[in-house]
């Protein structure tokens, strides 16, 4: 049998815990932890995460800034706006949506970011601190990932995990976070040679590549835990009724791992809640740090 791991229901419990943090935070400093979100322009993506995003952090006692900007902002304009949010007491996080328009530069965005305020951890400083096992912020997506993968397996120590993409926001991270559990990481990408073969060693499969329901249930090695941070966006099949329909899938084929792999996240309701949940605990921490209040590492 495989079982569920279920995402959203440990999110929502990560979020209570924030949610009580939180309130203590504005108890004691008399006001509420902030995090500011910039989008610039419409990807539809980054539009779905905004849309929870924001519902989340109101609910959680937490203060929502948003900054909607046309797609044709300049780089300066943008690179203002991000210096504005870094001078602003009230911001205890902020989160540049990614991606953004071709013609403005990512890397000059994020470097602007004050890294005691990059809850996304993208900065370089926060990429450096992970790399060297230094406290830092560590991106939502692949912090959320091990969340799960400790709840489910307990220790990490001395397991197989493949790792499916080397992107800066989630292989890269996700792979450092698994060296720091003691796991043996193999990272694959488009160029790897026989990926079926490579992800069938895997005790810990984690695909974030891109692509819908690429990986399927016979590269999985029997019993092996699967985590899909895919968001994949396709047509529903033709059917009256259904025309223009879309729906959410993942980067694995869930439908053929059944049976054979031991555990496996779903798309919706695996990854994506916890990116969200981990986005406000680092908010949070973010705003015990910057107001000088210590805040217990293991607290949330
Ligand atoms: N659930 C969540 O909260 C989040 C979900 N996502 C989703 O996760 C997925 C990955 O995101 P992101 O890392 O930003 O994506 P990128 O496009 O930045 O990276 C994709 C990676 O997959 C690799 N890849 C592409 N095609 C193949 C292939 N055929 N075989 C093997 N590897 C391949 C690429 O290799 P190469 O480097 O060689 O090009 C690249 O390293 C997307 O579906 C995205 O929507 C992203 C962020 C948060
Ligand atoms: N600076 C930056 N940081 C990010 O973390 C970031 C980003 N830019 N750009 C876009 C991607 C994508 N991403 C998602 C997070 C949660 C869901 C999510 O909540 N998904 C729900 C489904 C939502 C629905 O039903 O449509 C789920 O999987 O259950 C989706 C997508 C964060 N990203």
């Amino acid at each position: 049998m495989t079982d569920l791991i279920d995402g959203k229901a440990f999110a929502e419990g990560l979020r209570s815990r924030v949610g009580e943090l939180a309130a203590a935070f504005t108890a004691q400093t008399g006001r509420k932890a902030g995090l500011a979100v910039v989008l610039v322009g419409e990807d539809p993506a980054s539009q779905v995460y905004v849309r929870n995003k924001g519902k989340q952090t109101v609910a959680c006692g937490m203060a929502s800034f948003e900054h909607k900007l046309p797609a044709e902002t300049s780089e300066a304009d943008l690179l203002a706006v991000v210096e504005a949010l870094n001078a602003d007491p009230l911001v205890d996080g902020i989160l540049v949506q990614l991606p953004l328009p071709a013609h403005i530069d990512e890397q000059k965005v994020i470097a602007t970011i004050n890294p005691d305020k990059d809850v996304d951890g993208f900065h370089v400083v926060n990429a450096g601190r992970l790399a060297v096992g230094l406290p830092g912020f560590v991106p939502c997506t692949p912090l959320g990932c091990v969340m799960l993968l400790k709840d489910r397996l307990g220790s990490l120590s001395g397991l197989d995990a493949v790792v499916i993409g080397r992107s800066n926001i989630v292989g890269k991270p996700m792979a450092q976070l698994l060296i720091a559990e003691s796991c043996t990481v193999t990272v694959a990408h488009s160029r790897t040679k026989n990926l079926a073969e490579v992800v069938r060693r895997a005790d810990i499969v984690v695909a974030a590549v891109g692509r819908a329901e690429m990986v399927k249930g016979d590269w999985i090695k029997p019993g092996a835990t699967v985590i899909d941070v895919g968001i994949n966006r396709v047509p529903v099949p033709a059917s009256a009724g259904s025309e223009g329909k879309t729906r959410l899938v993942g980067d694995v084929d869930f439908a053929s791992c059944q049976g054979i792999a031991g555990a496996i996240t779903p798309v919706p309701g695996g990854v994506g809640p916890m990116t969200i949940a981990v986005l406000l605990r680092n908010t949070l921490v973010a705003a015990h740090r910057n107001s000088g209040l210590a805040l217990a590492p293991d607290a949330i």
